[in-house]
Order: C-alpha cells, then sequence, then structure tokens
C-alpha cells in the first residue's frame, strides 16, 4: 500500500522547487522571487537552538505548570494508552521543523524523519499542515503517513468513504493494483478565486520589498517576515482591500503571514475528526489521539480534543502562550525526544 501512496504522490507531484534564498541578501531574493527569476543556490543552514526557553521567567514557569512538559508526563500519556488505539497527529513548521527565515527552505532533519517513520510503523498517524499537501509531502518524503494540506482543507485518507460528508467533497483515488484512497476536499469550488487572489496579491503588493506569497492550493499565504516594519501597514492594507472583493473569504494570522482562507466552517479540528473517523476511529473510549501543533490553527485540533476530553493535545512553544493544549514542548528538538520516545514504547507493546 505504501508504494501505492508514493506512485500517487509521483502522480500527483508537480513545479519543481525553484525558489531559494540568497545566502546573502534574502530580502532582495524574496522581492524578487514572484518573477521567478532567481536561479537555484543554497538555503541558509538553521540555527540549531532557536528560541531557547527562559526558565527564569515567572510566567513561563507558572504556564509550565499549567501545561507540563510531555516528556515529563510521559509515563501518564502511556499510562493512558495501555489498551487503546494510539493515533499521532502532526503539524509541519515549528513542529517537525523549526521555524526558518525562509518559507521554502524549511527541511525536516534526517533524525525527525527516521523518528516520524517509526512513529508511523506502530500508530496510525498524519501530518496536517496549512501548507499545501504537495509541498508537505515533498518536505516530509514519507509515504507510512496520511497528508492533510491547506489547514486541513485537502485530505488524502484511508480509502474509506463517510456517508455524514458530502459525497461531491469525496473522491476515490485509486493506484494500478486497484488500491483505493479517499481525497476529501470541502473547498473545491473556490479553486478559481483562490488563482484571481492571487494574481490580485501579487500585482498589488509588486513594489511592497521582501513580500513572499505563497500559493497553498486551498488557501493563500502573505508572509511578511521580510518586509520592513514602515511597509507593514501598506501590505495588510493592500491585502484587505484585494480580500474585501471576496466577501466568501477571510483573513487569518499566523507567525509573520497573513492567510487568506475560504470561509467553509472547516479547520484542523474538522481534519482531525475526519481522519478518525475515516480510520475507523470514532468511539473515543477506545481511541487516545495525540496532536502535536506550535500555531493558532493548532489550536482548533486542541479544541476537539479537549471537548471531546479526549486524548492529548501537545502544544509546541518556547514561551507562554492562551492554549487548549495539555502539555507543551519547547521545540522540534523535543518533539524528536517525544516521537522517539512514542516509537520505543510501541515497538515494545505491540
Ligand atoms: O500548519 P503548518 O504546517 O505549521 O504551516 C503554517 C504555515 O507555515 C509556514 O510558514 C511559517 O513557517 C515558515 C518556515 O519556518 C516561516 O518562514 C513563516 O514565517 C511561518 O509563518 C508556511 O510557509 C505557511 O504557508 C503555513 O501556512
Amino acid at each position: 500500500m505504501r508504494d501505492n501512496v508514493a506512485r500517487l504522490y509521483e502522480a500527483l507531484r508537480f513545479g519543481r522547487w525553484f525558489r531559494k534564498p540568497a545566502v546573502t541578501d534574502s530580502i532582495q531574493y524574496l522581492s524578487k522571487s514572484r518573477n521567478d527569476k532567481i536561479e537555484p543556490h543554497e538555503c541558509i543552514a538553521p540555527d540549531n537552538h532557536p528560541n531557547q526557553p527562559n526558565l527564569d521567567d515567572p510566567k513561563y514557569i507558572s504556564w509550565l505548570k499549567e501545561h507540563p512538559s510531555a516528556l515529563k508526563v510521559f509515563q501518564g500519556i502511556l499510562n493512558a494508552a495501555k489498551g487503546r488505539q494510539v493515533v499521532v497527529f502532526l503539524d509541519y513548521d515549528g513542529t517537525l521543523a523549526p521555524i526558518v527565515d525562509d518559507p521554502e527552505c524549511a527541511f525536516m532533519s534526517d533524525a525527525m524523519r527516521s523518528a516520524v517513520r517509526d512513529v508511523a510503523r506502530h500508530f496510525p498517524t498524519a501530518i496536517i499542515s496549512g501548507r499545501s499537501r504537495n509541498k508537505v509531502y515533498e518536505f516530509v518524503k514519507l509515504d507510512e503517513v496520511y497528508y492533510a494540506g491547506s489547514h486541513g482543507m485537502d485530505i488524502m485518507g484511508p480509502s474509506m468513504q463517510l456517508k455524514s460528508y458530502e459525497c461531491k467533497y469525496q473522491t476515490k483515488a485509486l493506484d494500478k493494483k486497484g488500491n483505493e484512497f479517499t481525497i476529501f476536499q470541502p473547498a473545491q469550488e473556490f479553486l478559481p478565486a483562490i488563482q484571481e487572489i492571487l494574481d490580485k496579491l501579487n500585482k498589488r503588493t509588486h513594489d511592497i520589498q521582501g513580500v513572499f506569497i505563497e500559493d497553498n492550493r486551498f488557501c493563500i499565504s502573505v508572509h511578511y517576515r521580510h518586509v520592513l516594519e514602515d511597509d507593514y501597514d501598506t501590505l495588510e492594507k493592500e491585502v484587505l482591500s484585494v480580500l474585501a472583493e471576496y466577501p466568501r473569504f477571510h483573513l487569518t494570522r499566523g507567525k509573520k503571514v497573513l492567510e487568506i482562507r475560504p470561509s467553509i466552517q472547516w479547520n484542523k479540528g474538522n481534519a482531525l475528526v475526519y481522519l478518525l473517523d475515516t480510520l475507523g476511529f470514532s468511539n473515543s473510549s477506545t481511541v487516545l489521539p495525540i496532536y502535536v501543533g506550535d500555531d493558532k490553527t493548532d489550536e482548533d485540533a486542541f479544541k476537539v480534543l479537549r471537548s471531546r476530553r479526549q486524548g492529548y493535545p501537545i502544544i509546541v512553544s518556547s514561551s507562554p502562550r492562551e492554549t487548549s493544549a495539555l502539555c507543551s514542548l519547547h521545540d522540534p528538538s523535543e518533539v524528536l525526544s517525544f516521537l522517539i520516545r512514542l516509537a520505543r514504547w510501541g515497538a515494545t507493546s505491540s
């Protein structure tokens, strides 16, 4: 089955990576990138120790008491997992890969890839990202996991199609051997408008230095990490003026990014429920979902688990934050330790 997933992704994949930042002048690179004229060159190596938590900060210490480290309460998680089906959900940026200056260079380490692979050998595992599904696959390159891109609006999940979800959004994908997958895309009707919005955003922000607009298929990211502070208001004004022409879309905010999304009742939380349902794990008493994520959009999934009183929502953060998560991990390096321990336990308990 894994080979089949690989072949299907081969067929679906399009567009090579062509935008790489200049080592010495990423602002210049980012402002030019929309013209697609930059020659490929090396990505800047990420800082291996970003954002160390401030353990002297009383606010962080008291936050940690409310959201203890998932590594510290690991045995408790295992106790809860005994006799239950563990299902693992992972965000990508800031969780499996560190936050870096250039969104096109957010690579995950081989160690992380290997840990995710090991986890997926023992437990059903899905990656739910704001990026397009194809792009996440390009980064992760694992055929052992399910993928949900565009904040859950583009899911490649188990073959089961559910009557409770509108048929028109679920299509079957078959490989040569007849193995089946389900592609679930509840925002398909928005695709033409998304292309229009992309064109308008590119034109209207063309003169603002440092903007990078990322096509995430069912949503759009307008990155401003490299925009001068003085230019930010102009950028936001332009984005809002485009958005005003499309009342069926709305704006959300992430890490140095404005995101334009179709206004449908569908987010990472819905994607989590959809995947649990299609995996056949709707019964909450026998299933233990673990969701690890770092961004505001992951809060939708945390809330679902909290409202179901089910599983472990884990936030990745090195500073105190308002969250619905139960536990925390500082950064992707702690996520790695957590996944390694989980995989080890999976190996011994199965
Ligand atoms: O849901 P996620 O997988 O966490 O994706 C959320 C957004 O992540 C990416 O942007 C963020 O990470 C970049 C690379 O580290 C960083 O440069 C940027 O400032 C962050 O906002 C991705 O590029 C976006 O499209 C995703 O929506």
